[in-house]
Parts: C-alpha cells; sequence; structure tokens
C-alpha cells in the first residue's frame, strides 16, 4: 500500500514541494521524481506521519478554528483563551500564522538553551525539549545552529545484529522506533520571523538542509534509512561495519533488485545507477558485472565483497593441503631403495643388442631379423646381488619417438659409441633425449677389439659435446668395452651401479601401483599384452589398472623371462594381459579402485579424446589461398592407400615415420589402418573395397587370406626388414605415376658421300657407334645444329637392304624423303623407352 505525495503533504501539512525535497533528501524517493502524484510507501508514510504528527494534529485543529481566530494574527498553535482581550485584526493571507510575543520569547529562550546544550552538551538527548517547542504548523522545524553531537537518536548498531537474523541489510526500524530523521531535525532553532509564510520565504535556508557547523553524522553512512524487509534476502548476506564503510557481501550473480534491496535503495534507483554507469539499460531481474556493482555500492558507502563459489572451500582447501603434507610425510616414510632403470641408446649397429646381450648373457641379436632391434623389450639382471632394469631401445631412425620414450623412464642411460665409428647422427639425437629427460649419462665405447678403435677419439668428440669423460677433467663416467668378447662389461655395471648409489634412487612400494608401458601387442591367445615398468607401489593379479582409453584388472603377469609372477615392485619390467585394447607405448598406467572404476575413467578418457577431436575438427580454420591451392592439387594427386598390420605397437609407430620420410609431390601415401596382429580376411575385404595395399611387417597371414586376397585382386606386400619396406612403398608409389619417357642413343653415322638416286640423294655413311636401326628415330646434325629429324627410311649395306648396321660398317642411309646431305653430318639414331617416373 502506497499513499501519493500530495495527500501526505496535505496530511502532514507541508507544501507539497517541501515534502518532495524532504522525501529526497532521505532517499525515500529518487531525485527524478518530480510529481507529487508519484506514491510513498506506508511505511515511510506513517513513519514521517509520526514525526509530524504534532503539526498534523495542528494543523487539523486550526481546520476546525472559527476564520475569526485565523485574522486575530494570533499563533495557531496557540491556546485560545476566550477571556484574553480581543486584539485588533489585522487581514493577513490565509494560511499564514502569526507567532504572539509570548512564543517569541518562549522560542528565543528555548533556542538559548539549545546553544547552551550544543556547548556543553546534555546526557540526555534533546527530544524532551522538542514538545516545548511549538513548531509553525506548515512551517517544518528549522535546524539548531549548533546541533549537539550526541542528538541523533541510536538506531539499533548494525555491527550487533545477531547473526541469526535473516539478512535486512540495514537495521530494521521497528514501527515505534525514534524517528527516522535525526533529531536536530526537529529540535527548535533560530527563531522564525514573526509573521513567516511558508511559501513565500525562499531566502530562509531549506528547512531542512543542514548548517555547516552541524556535525550530524549522515544518515546513509550509519545505516540506509528505512531499508524495507529484503525479499529473497536469504541470498544475501548481512553487511557487517568495517569502519566508515560496511561490507556487503553478496554472492553471484549480482542481481539488481537483490543489490538495492541490500543497499536500501528502490530498484528504480538502482537502474538509473547502473544506467550512468554502464550507459546501457538494466532491468529489476538483470545481472550486473562486478565492478559496476562495485561502484555503485561504494557510492552508496558499502563494501561490496562478492563471494564466490571457490572462495567458499577454502577452508577446504586447507584440509586438502593437509591432507597432501600427511600423504608425503607417509610417502617419505615408506620409501625404500629401487633397482635403476637403465637404457642403452646410440647410433645403428654401434653394438646395443650385443652389449644387452652380453649383460644378460642371452643371444638377442643372433634371433633378430635383418639384424636391427625393432622393439622396446625391457630385461631385469642381478648383478653383486642387486637388480638392474634394461630397457633395449631399437637403433633405426626410424624408432626415434620410441627412444625418446625409453629416455624419459630411465634413470641412467647408457650411451653406446663405436670405437671405431665414433659419435654418429644418432648418438648425438640419442645425448640430446637423454640431456631432454635429464637422467645421468654413461658412455660405454664399444667394438674396443676391432681394428681402428680409437678411444681418444672419442673422448675429444665427447669434450666438443660438454660431456668430457672424467680422465679428460669432466663428469660422464666412459667405459670401454667390447660387447663381443665380453670384456668390460662387468666395469660398466660396477659404474652404473656406483650411479645409481649416488642417485639414491626409492620408491614406495606400498603405494598403488603406477608406472609407463613400454610396448604393447597383441599375442595370439592372450589378447593385448603390454610390457609395462612399474614406477611406484606394487602391481598385483587382480588390480584394476586404467592406462588413457585402455583398461585391464590384472589377470597374469609375466616377468621378463615369461614366468608367472604374482606382483612386481617398483622397477620391475613386467608383461600384464588381458587389457581392454593396445595401450600406446610411454602411456602411462595406474591402479584404481575396482574394474568398475577402471572401466569407467577409460570410457571418461575415450570421450575425453572424442570430443577434443570432434572439437578440433568443427573448429574453423584460416585457409590461406596458397593453401586453398595446395588442396585442389592434393585432390589431383595420386595416392597410395595402405592398410598396415604389424607384431606390436611400437613397428607400427616405426612404420608411420618411415613412411612419414618418403616425400613426394606427385603420390601421397594415406594410412587407412594401421592395426597390431594377423593379417585377417576382414583386412582384405576393407582393403579390397578402398582400393589399399595391404603391408605386413613382423606378422603373419591368417588362414584362408591368401586365396581370398588373390580372387578379390588385393596386394599383400610383407616385410620383415623395415628398409626393404620403406623401398617397396616407394616403388608402389613410383608405380602409380604415368611412366616418364626417356630418348635412348641407339648409334651414330658419319656421312662420308652423297650419291643421287633416281629421286633424290642418299648419303653414305660409317656406323661410328651403337648401330642404326631401320625405321629408327633419327636426327641429323651439322655441326651442332639439328638439321632435320626422322626416320630411317632406307638402310642398305651395299645393295642389300639391311635392318641394322652395327658399327665400323659402312651403309647407305636415306631419312624420310630428305635429300640435303653434306659430307661431315652425323646421322643419330634413338628411340624413346618408357621409365618409371620419379616421386
Ligand atoms: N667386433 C665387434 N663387433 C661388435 C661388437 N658389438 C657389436 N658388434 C657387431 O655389430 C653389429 C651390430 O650389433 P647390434 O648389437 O645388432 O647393434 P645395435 O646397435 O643393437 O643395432 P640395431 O639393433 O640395428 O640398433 C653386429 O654384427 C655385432 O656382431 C663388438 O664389441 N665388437
Amino acid at each position: 500500500m502506497s499513499i501519493r505525495i500530495h495527500k501526505l503533504a496535505e496530511e502532514l501539512g507541508l507544501e507539497n514541494k517541501e515534502l518532495l525535497s524532504l522525501l529526497r533528501e532521505r532517499k525515500i524517493i529518487g531525485a527524478e521524481v518530480k510529481s507529487v502524484s508519484s506514491t510513498v510507501d506506508n511505511i515511510n508514510a506513517d513513519a514521517l506521519r509520526e514525526e509530524f504528527g504534532p503539526r498534523a494534529a495542528a494543523v487539523a485543529t486550526e481546520a476546525v478554528a472559527s476564520p475569526a481566530e485565523e485574522t486575530t494574527g494570533e499563533g495557531a498553535a496557540a491556546p485560545q483563551h476566550p477571556e484574553e482581550p480581543e486584539v485588533s485584526r489585522v487581514n493577513l493571507p490565509a494560511g499564514v500564522f502569526v507567532k504572539s510575543a509570548d512564543d517569541i520569547v518562549r522560542e528565543k529562550e528555548a533556542a538559548a538553551k539549545a546553544a547552551a546544550a550544543a556547548k556543553n552538551p546534555p546526557p540526555t538527548p534533546v527530544p524532551a525539549a522538542a514538545p516545548a517547542a511549538r513548531p509553525a504548523a506548515s512551517v517544518p522545524p528549522p535546524l539548531p545552529a549548533k546541533a549537539p553531537p550526541s542528538v541523533p537518536p541510536p538506531l539499533p548498531p548494525i555491527a550487533k545484529a545477531p547473526p541469526s537474523v535473516p539478512a535486512p541489510v540495514s537495521a530494521p526500524r521497528p514501527v515505534n522506533a525514534p524517528p527516522m530523521i535525526p533529531a536536530p531535525l526537529r529540535a527548535p532553532a533560530t527563531p522564525p520571523v514573526t509573521a513567516r509564510p511558508l511559501s513565500a520565504a525562499p531566502s530562509t535556508p531549506p528547512p531542512i538542509s543542514r548548517p555547516p557547523s552541524a556535525p550530524v553524522p549522515p544518515p546513509v553512512v550509519s545505516a540506509p534509512p528505512l531499508a524495507p524487509a529484503v525479499p529473497g534476502a536469504g541470498a544475501i548476506a548481512p553487511a557487517t561495519s568495517s569502519g566508515e564503510v560496511k561490507l556487503l557481501p553478496m554472492k553471484p550473480p549480482i542481481i539488481v533488485r537483490d543489490l538495492a534491496v541490500a543497499l536500501g535503495l528502490k530498484p528504480f534507483k538502482l537502474i538509473s545507477e547502473v544506467s550512468q554507469a554502464t550507459g546501457g539499460f538494466a532491468g529489476i531481474n538483470s545481472s550486473l558485472d562486478e565492478p559496476v556493482a562495485m561502484k555503485i555500492a561504494e557510492k552508496y558507502g558499502f563494501l561490496l565483497e562478492v563471494k564466490h563459489r571457490g572462495e567458499a572451500v577454502a577452508p577446504q582447501k586447507v584440509k586438502t593441503a593437509d591432507t597432501k603434507a600427511k600423504i608425503e610425510e607417509e610417502e617419505q616414510k615408506n620409501l625404500t631403495p629401487r633397482p635403476p632403470v637403465i637404457c642403452i641408446l646410440g647410433h645403428v649397429d654401434h653394438g646395443k643388442t650385443s652389449l644387452l646381450d652380453a649383460i644378460r648373457k642371452a643371444n638377442v641379436a643372433s634371433g633378430e631379423a635383418g639384424g636391427i632391434t625393432q622393439h622396446i623389450g625391457a630385461y631385469q639382471i642381478e648383478f653383486q646381488g642387486k637388480k638392474l632394469t634394461f630397457l633395449d631401445t631399437p637403433g633405426h631412425a626410424a624408432f626415434s619417438k620410441m627412444r625418446a620414450r625409453g629416455a624419459d623412464v630411465t634413470d641412467i642411460a647408457v650411451l653406446v659409441v663405436a670405437a671405431d665409428d665414433g659419435f654418429m647422427p644418432q648418438t648425438d639425437e640419442a645425448l640430446k633425449h637423454a640431456q631432454n629427460a635429464d637422467v645421468a649419462i654413461i658412455v660405454a665405447v664399444n667394438k674396443m677389439d676391432v681394428k681402428g678403435a680409437n678411444i681418444e677419439q672419442v673422448k675429444s668428440q665427447m669434450q666438443q659435446r660438454n660431456i668430457a669423460p672424467e680422465d679428460w677433467g669432466g663428469e660422464t663416467i666412459t667405459v670401454p668395452v667390447s660387447a663381443i668378447k665380453g670384456t668390460g662389461v662387468d666395469q660398466l655395471l660396477e659404474m652404473i651401479l656406483l650411479q645409481a648409489e649416488v642417485l639414491e634412487l626409492k620408491a614406495n612400494p606400498k603405494a598403488e601401483a603406477s608406472g609407463v608401458v613400454i610396448e604393447s601387442e597383441i599375442e595370439i591367445g592372450r589378447g593385448s599384452v603390454a610390457t609395462v615398468i612399474v614406477q611406484r607401489g606394487t602391481l598385483r593379479v587382480g588390480d584394476a589398472l586404467v592406462c588413457g582409453q585402455h583398461w585391464t584388472r590384472v589377470k597374469a603377469l609375466f616377468s621378463d623371462k615369461g614366468e608367472q609372477i604374482k606382483e612386481a615392485t617398483p622397477s620391475t619390467p613386467v608383461r600384464i594381459i588381458g587389457w581392454s585394447g593396445t595401450p600406446d607405448s610411454g602411456a602411462t598406467f595406474r591402479a584404481v579402485k575396482n574394474p568398475r572404476e577402471a572401466e569407467r575413467l577409460a570410457e571418461e578418457a575415450e570421450q575425453r579424446t572424442r570430443k577434443e577431436a570432434t572439437v578440433a575438427a568443427a573448429e574453423p580454420k584460416e585457409v590461406s589461398v596458397e593453401q586453398l591451392f595446395a588442396d585442389i592439387a592434393a585432390t589431383q594427386h595420386k595416392v597410395l592407400k595402405l592398410l598396415i598390420k604389424t607384431d606390436v605397437f611400437g613397428s607400427t609407430e616405426a612404420l608411420r615415420s618411415v613412411l612419414d620420410g618418403i616425400k613426394s609431390t606427385k603420390v601421397q601415401v594415406e594410412v587407412l589402418a594401421a592395426d597390431v596382429g594377423l593379417v585377417t580376411k576382414n583386412d582384405v575385404l576393407m582393403a579390397s573395397a578402398s582400393g589399399a595395399v595391404i603391408v605386413g611387417f613382423n606378422t603373419k597371414l591368417e588362414n584362408g587370406v591368401t586365396p581370398l586376397a588373390k580372387h578379390h585382386n588385393v596386394r599383400i606386400e610383407s616385410f620383415q626388414i623395415i628398409y626393404e619396406l620403406g623401398d617397396k612403398v616407394r616403388e608402389m608409389m613410383a608405380d602409380l605415376l604415368e611412366p616418364e619417357q626417356k630418348e635412348a642413343k641407339l648409334g651414330a653415322a658419319e656421312v662420308r658421300a652423297t650419291f643421287p638416286l633416281a629421286k633424290g640423294f642418299v648419303a653414305g655413311c660409317l656406323v661410328t657407334e651403337g648401330k642404326i636401326n631401320r625405321n629408327a628415330m633419327s636426327r641429323l646434325r651439322r655441326g651442332r645444329e639439328v638439321v632435320y629429324e626422322g626416320k630411317v627410311d632406307t638402310l642398305k649395306r651395299f645393295k642389300d637392304d639391311a635392318n641394322e648396321v652395327r658399327a665400323g660398317l659402312e651403309c647407305g642411309i636415306k631419312l624420310d624423303d630428305f635429300n640435303g646431305y653434306q659430307i661431315g653430318d652425323v646421322i643419330e639414331s634413338y628411340e624413346i623407352q618408357k621409365v618409371r617416373a620419379s616421386l
């Protein structure tokens, strides 16, 4: 419920304008409200009625007073004494009140008292004196010259509001609470002029404006006046006082309506503030930007504190940090020494496998196809009662990615350098990987037995690469060895153990197992198998593991020797069977609560990957004109489609990098699929449908694949050596191109004489090189100039026709219908051959 301003003014006995400015001053209405037909809510109206009650009552009394009284010049509020003598009547304008001399004297006394009280403030507030004053009915009470500082009625202190009180932003104002305006406003002040029509007093200060000397605290600062009960205040925490500025905690989003309530403003007032601040329009339900809301709140004496969701959990964070610290402490307590993981790196054929072979005394090198290690294997040996884990990394450039991964799980890298070859490109590459992975490096100078072994040269190369050997004043342990003869191997192992000791390698075997996948493959009868190295914790049969998009419940564990084991402690290489797919080499795995959790996590990872791929594909890409042309050209390229099957995952990667290395502007290689396992009938059908060639590497064909491939005209190429695979793919790519035409010289003959015929001339020649064939393409050269080009029409040996005349013999040659032969001309004969196009 509300009441119109002009009605209220009437009730209160105030001028409309006067009430308007009073309402504005007290922020009951906004500055933009200019019409007296606007409304004021009942709470405010009641408060004003209460405040102006005596005057309103006076107005009511006056209203019933006789018209004669009005013209007596007596103060309207003065009691009428019938016994008093009548005084002369003055005609004053209606609505003007005149005070009696007594009134003026009384008021003067009251003013003097008030002044004295201001100098020496009494303990009790002035309001007690207020009733003595008799304000003019329509004149709002002027301010005292010096208002006592203690005068403002004590509003309920906001800061002390009980925390359980729901959210009123400012102190609630009970109905019978002290008036909303500070008491000085009601106290009598300087005596007004005897007769002062309110409307005709523009020069007098506005009745409610405070004299500058009056140290009245602005009501807004202490508490917003008349803050109504807050609708939806549950969302807003109560403002707490913090010195002059009150803290106003709010949770985002900051809605106009809520902020208005919190600041004690009318929503439309706040809306206009927002419009001023942002230059835009905001609705009552609009959410405000934090900086804008803060600025407006500041304007009204509030410090807006936006509580974001994350901030609320600060104590939780502390708790998490505590838990973390405890876990770390526990981890430290459980740390026990673990074997070092050693990676053998080096250039192709420098003897990595032979060295590892010498170390574990098993002849792996001789069993390898083409003599090249094709995938990472991991093995553990025992030396002087201590375990050492070795990774065998392939040496071919194609495996550089895998080598990089090998270095990442490694503690110590043994860089094998052949004593006769010294540092080679892949040695440098391996060194770079080891340095990037920040692992300790030991150099094994191998092949010390061969003639031409030059360890000094290797050492100087080491110095050039800032890994100077110890005996040259550097820090790199350098051990001369011969993998074939087995010399120096024990010293190398001793050095590795020494280095491991220095590194103080430790892990917590009590933790949940986690580690890195070294290699994965599909084994017939076993499904997906992965070789892993446990890095932390103990891996046990029955553990649920997740590794990227794949998971497993460990059904069986196998040691590097193929023995079934029950558990694997840190640094142990172990083969795990039963994965949901083949995990990527280099991927990390970890044990989780149960298989369901593992499956869920794997599914999530798969979805994430799929989503990322979709998002990446959907992202608009900026295409340059050059790129556009290149793309168009690419569609005109010939494409060799391949379907790859390999023995292990690492080989697939290796093949891909070999294929990436084949550069051609004319033919592209498109790998439709690259999987681990046998070549199946399905592969054949797929290849047939897509016109692809099946490339098998170190893998066999499923039964019935060969006849099916023949039937569908699908080409299957199998390889065991990666170089050969690369060469074959190149050939297949070139075969897709139109053959190039190449001129092949057959022979040449020199013109020695010309003979007239019945029709034209014939050249008498000596074949000087190769041979001249009838009908062969030929050209006649005179010096450097080609005079004629055509076919050998007539070829005669003496009088007989010949098909071919070889070098050293004389013959007669007639080129088509050419007749202009001169002695000394040379007739060259050639043929056009078709050759395989270059890539
Ligand atoms: N004389 C001599 N020959 C060696 C020695 N070590 C290795 N070889 C020979 O060097 C060749 C390459 O040896 P591998 O052990 O296969 O070399 P690798 O570095 O493992 O080669 P990839 O597997 O291709 O990377 C083989 O013929 C070995 O017999 C050595 O100490 N002395």
